[in-house]
């Protein structure tokens, strides 16, 4: 139909324009030949036609989601031979690892002639479940933005069993996300601090506390290195803790004390771990994907034995801490899942000391605070005069003042007051997309607006036209690179960290 374009020199419809636009995730090479129609056409008249309909067609590109529609989280789709569900366990460029956890049954085969029958067979005497497979995202989730991220459960496709590698294709709703890093559906949250290098600093803690609370996910915290101080000192912070509203739980990855309980906690969950450079969460990790140490709470298989082709048997990488300053030297990088060996899932976090509190506003401080929840709940039914009253022990407010952790809250609250003022000042009523975060020191993120380049020029419309040409072929280039070029090499497998099978 649209290579007819081409050589009679027809100028399509606009509906034609959107109909060959919906079918974009298969057939988008015809497009490349309306466009070039467009820019080979010598009758201007119908080449402006063209455009112009090209143009509106693009309008109707902000339905390509509906081409994708996002699975639910129940969804069971019948899953053919080459296709699976699986968890995105880590991310690196344009490669995804994806660990299958149910794979296509061979009674929906996608090949009803089934000339691949014998090899077929040959494969399921092999068990799918738990093996890795490298995989690449399909360009169309790319174009209609929608962002695949470690944690995510996803459709696979084209998947070759030999070679380990397939497509993703979709993505299941989210039950969660957090940004820092980018992670989904993760149940738990492990604020991991040490008590001895680097020493607890109880303003740190609350800034980690407080960022960990503001997403909403459980939080458990530990301290690590609990040997290096004693008896005293350990019940001393645990009372402390109690008092602020937390029951923390100490261990020792040097001496393996405390490291049942906690694998017992991180048991059929997705965790991200955090907390400051240095105080122990690769280690943590590695004691707690191997079976070193004792554990007396957990039993069962241990499944990510099973798990084929991976470097999760690799260990983290551990570093050392700074001599000067008594703190990890950031050693840990990309974000990956690792399988525990109690089962479950552990996400080790780059450590940084100081978590931006970004996503906090002055509203949603005070619920992030344990103690000021007790307050309130415990005050109940009467409550503050204001429904947004930041208790600054304001008249009728029923937090009082006499709490540890209040000087922190009215510090966090200061600083938070000054960036909303400053956003608000600087962006005003600007959309999202025109701010920009810059990471200034101490890794404090800094709204800015984000500068337009000429903006007072007006584009020709000529430009506007050859851009939406030259995205249009783009789409295309992306389509074929998604569905047949992109195969990694062994390059790419080295850097996701696939060893070679
Ligand atoms: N004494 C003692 N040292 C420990 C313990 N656990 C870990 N370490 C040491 O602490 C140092 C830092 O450990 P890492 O696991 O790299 O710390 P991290 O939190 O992952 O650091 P980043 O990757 O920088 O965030 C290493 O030298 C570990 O050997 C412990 O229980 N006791
Ligand atoms: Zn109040």
């Amino acid at each position: 139909m649209s290579i007819s374009f081409f050589r009679h020199r027809t100028t399509p419809s606009l509906s034609t324009c959107n109909n060959l636009l919906h079918q974009v995730s298969t057939r988008f090479t015809r497009f490349r030949f309306i466009s070039m129609a467009a820019r080979q056409d010598s009758n201007v008249q119908r080449r402006t036609q063209l455009n112009k309909n090209l143009l509106k067609a693009r309008e109707s590109v902000k339905d390509l989601p509906s081409l994708s529609p996002i699975l639910a989280p129940d969804n069971r789709p019948l899953l053919m031979q080459n296709q699976a569900i699986g968890m995105v366990t880590s991310a690196q460029a344009n490669f995804m690892r994806v660990i299958v956890e149910s794979p296509g049954s061979s009674t929906v085969s996608e090949n009803p002639r089934g000339f691949k029958a014998r090899l077929e067979s040959k494969e399921e005497e092999e068990p799918k479940v738990g093996v890795e497979l490298l995989c690449v995202v399909k360009a169309v989730l790319k174009k209609i933005k929608r962002r695949v991220l470690v944690g995510d459960k996803v459709l696979v496709g084209a998947i070759d069993w030999i070679d380990r590698r397939g497509m993703i294709e979709n993505v299941f709703q989210r039950n969660s996300e957090i940004m820092d890093p980018p992670v989904a559906n993760v149940d738990h949250l492990l604020v991991l601090f040490s008590l001895e290098q680097p020493k607890i600093e109880a303003y740190s803690l609350t800034r980690f506390l407080v960022e960990a609370e503001s997403t909403g996910i459980p939080v458990t915290l530990a301290f690590n290195k609990c040997e290096l101080v004693d008896e005293e000192t350990r019940l001393a912070w645990k009372e402390k803790l109690q008092s602020w509203g937390y029951k923390p739980l100490f261990c020792s990855v040097e001496t393996k004390s405390g490291l049942g309980s906690l694998e017992f906690i991180l048991r059929e969950q997705t965790t991200v771990i955090v907390g400051p450079s240095g105080v122990g969460k690769s280690s943590l990790i590695n004691a707690l994907r191997s079976n070193q140490h004792v554990s007396d709470v957990v039993e069962g298989d241990n499944w990510s034995a099973n798990i084929e082709g991976s470097k999760w048997l690799d260990d983290q990488r551990v570093g050392e801490v700074s001599v000067r300053s008594g703190r990890g030297k950031h050693t840990t990088r990309h974000v990956s899942l690792l399988p525990l060996s109690g089962g479950g899932y552990l996400a080790d976090t780059p450590g940084f000391n100081q978590p931006s509190l970004m996503k906090v506003t002055k509203i949603s401080l005070p619920q992030l605070f344990p103690e000021i929840r007790k307050m309130i709940r415990a005050s109940e039914p009467t409550k503050c005069s204001f429904n947004d009253c930041l208790h600054l022990g304001e008249p009728g407010c029923v937090v009082k003042g006499d709490w540890e952790r209040y000087p922190y809250y009215l510090q966090l609250l200061d600083e938070i007051k000054v960036r909303e003022e400053f956003q608000l000042r600087t962006i005003g009523t600007k959309r999202e997309g025109d701010v920009r975060y810059k990471v200034g020191d101490m890794g404090v993120k800094q709204a800015e607006p984000r500068l337009e380049l000429k903006k007072h020029r007006r584009q020709s419309r000529k430009r506007i036209n050859q851009s939406i040409l030259d995205e249009l072929d783009d789409l295309d280039d992306d389509e074929n690179l998604g569905d047949v070029e992109e195969v990694p090499t062994e390059d790419d497998k080295r850097a996701i960290g696939l060893k070679n099978q």
